[in-house]
């Protein structure tokens, strides 16, 4: 599903209203008529006070159409109108009037008013700011968003949580409404996903108010989210006249004294993601324990007992993942440059294998291209330097990825893959996944994938995605905290099986 800007929202709403030939207030009255349908099927007509704050433009005109369909339904309401412009919207001015001619009266909220009396059991309903925010609010404004995250009510967004910008890190983190639920309108918001601004809201749902469905599907966008649909068509199914040697070879580098552990989840994850065959290398003393611990596995030691010091792969890979547990002993750092210099399928490079990348900015030239450089937020940061915000990190990714054709997968709550002005965000995984390790089966699924043939940036997607959902599928049965990588492991087969459900099945089940 792509993800617009706010300014293609704008062009999709004028585009829409174009080809429909409507006004814009049938818009308007769509958003909110599924505003209401969403609070209704859930509250049912409960005696709860409903709470609206609404601004001056259209997102508070949403909240004052809003209203007035809660009021027909006998819903107790009180409507606060926050003015922080004299500039008001022609929607919101027509839905301000309806409101009247139905004999309610807002109260209005100026920088010299009081804060109204909330109540924990309220339900508010914020609608002050929308997509169109582009300056901080007046600190009277952002006093009363602060008030409302002080009342303990349970706060439902309008489109987007007030006081958070679309395109940049908020100018102050108290002036934001922390959202119990954000109804957004028709397309996922970049801002849902991103460390520094997914954390104003709990959980999001979107809301079809009926943009034009051409106009979505020719938009180029920056970023895709990526769910089922967007993983399934990648998956390449296993052919029946098949063998080992169809699914690649996949040699997974690194390990260090104390450290072999995040080599046999690795190449286990490797394994059992599917590549066809797998040779671990690591330092000599990691050859009993996973000889032992991984059957199924091929071991080449170093000629060094504890750390890895020159790195012979007497055969050609199909691809090398490489750095975990490796260390960056000087001789290790010899030993990476010296493969990369004579390697030319595609790595798949984590943990020591970016710290040593990112030491030796040098060696990026020899990095084959199309590899993956799969960095937690610190690793990143050594890579391309510090950022502003998130935006900034993102735009400086980019920049990175397409300087050295690579593919950058960027770690967090919501992985996100970039590959030159792209960014693939994945929607799978959880605080489970927080976990040591964890990153280690990311690269041998990763590298495993690209083994049997998949591209090297959707081996980065769909391993992402399958990494994701192997761990829900973990916490399911075990809780978060009992979550541990080798868990992620054990999950891979039923998260393939769980993507490759058929829908009748899961009708069937429900039934
Ligand atoms: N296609 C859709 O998704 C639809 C969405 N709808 C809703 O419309 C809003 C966006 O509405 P918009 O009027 O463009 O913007 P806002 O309501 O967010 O803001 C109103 C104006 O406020 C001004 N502004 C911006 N920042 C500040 C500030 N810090 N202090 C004071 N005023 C501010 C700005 O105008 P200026 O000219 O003064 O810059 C804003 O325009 C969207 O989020 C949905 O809720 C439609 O209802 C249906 C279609
Ligand atoms: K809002």
């Amino acid at each position: 599903m792509k993800i617009f800007t706010a300014d293609q929202i704008y062009e999709a709403d004028k585009f829409t209203i174009e080809k429909q030939q409507i006004s814009s207030d049938v818009l308007m009255e769509k958003a909110a008529t599924e505003l209401f349908k969403w609070i209704h099927s859930r509250l049912q007509g409960a005696e709860v006070t409903i709470q609206l704050f609404c601004g001056i433009g259209n997102n508070g005109g949403d909240g004052i159409a809003l209203a007035r369909h809660l009021q027909e339904h006998g819903y107790a309401i009180q409507v606060h109108v926050v003015n922080y412009s004299d500039k008001r919207s022609k929607d919101f001015l027509l839905n301000l009037e309806r409101l009247k001619d139905r004999k309610i009266w807002p109260e209005f909220i100026n920088h010299d008013s009081g804060l109204p009396e909330l109540s924990p059991n309220d339900i508010i309903v914020d609608a002050i700011f929308g997509i169109g925010l582009n300056r901080p609010p007046e600190s009277w404004v952002g006093d009363l968003i602060k008030h409302i995250n002080d009342s303990r009510a349970f706060v439902l967004a309008v489109d987007v949580p007030s006081g958070l910008p679309s395109d940049k890190a908020p100018w102050n983190k108290e002036h934001v409404v922390r959202a119990s639920y954000v109804l957004s309108f028709q397309v996922p918001k970049l801002i849902f996903f991103l460390p520094e601004t997914g954390i104003y809201q709990n959980q999001w749902e979107l809301l079809d108010i009926g943009l034009d469905s051409e106009f979505l599907g020719k938009t180029a966008t920056a970023y895709e989210l990526i769910g089922k649909p967007e993983v399934l068509p990648m998956y390449r199914p296993r052919l029946k006249f098949s063998h080992k040697g169809t699914y690649g070879h996949a040699v997974i580098v690194g390990g260090s004294y104390g450290k072999i552990g995040a080599v046999q989840l690795a190449s286990n994850a490797c394994l059992t993601v599917g590549s066809g065959l797998v040779t671990a290398f690591v330092p000599e003393c990691g050859y009993h324990s996973l000889q032992t611990a991984i059957p199924e596995i091929m071991v080449l030691t170093d000629e060094e007992d504890n750390t890895i010091t020159k790195i012979d792969i007497p055969f050609k890979p199909s691809v090398v993942g490489i750095g975990m547990g490796m260390g960056t002993e000087e001789d290790t750092v010899k030993a990476f440059s010296a493969l990369l210099k004579n390697i030319e399928t595609p790595m798949v490079i984590d943990a020591d294998g970016l710290n040593i990348l990112a030491k030796h900015p040098k060696f990026m030239k020899d990095v084959p291209k199309q590899s993956v450089l799969t960095p937690h937020p610190k690793e990143l940061e050594r890579l391309i330097g510090e950022w502003e915000d998130d935006f900034d990190k993102l735009e400086k990714a980019k920049t990175f990825a397409t300087k050295h054709d690579c593919i950058l997968l960027i770690k967090g709550a919501h992985s996100i893959t970039i590959y030159n002005t792209i960014g693939f965000v994945n929607t799978t995984g959880n605080p489970g996944m927080a976990t040591a390790g964890s990153g280690d089966v990311l690269t041998g699924m990763i590298t495993g994938l690209i083994a049997q043939g998949y591209s090297s940036l959707n081996a980065a997607v769909f391993g992402v995605y399958l990494h994701g959902l192997a761990g829900d599928m973990g916490v399911s049965h075990n809780g978060y905290e009992a979550l541990k990588a080798s868990g992620i492991i054990e999950n891979i087969g039923k998260a393939y099986m769980e993507l490759l459900r058929p829908p009748e099945i899961e009708n069937n089940k429900e039934a």
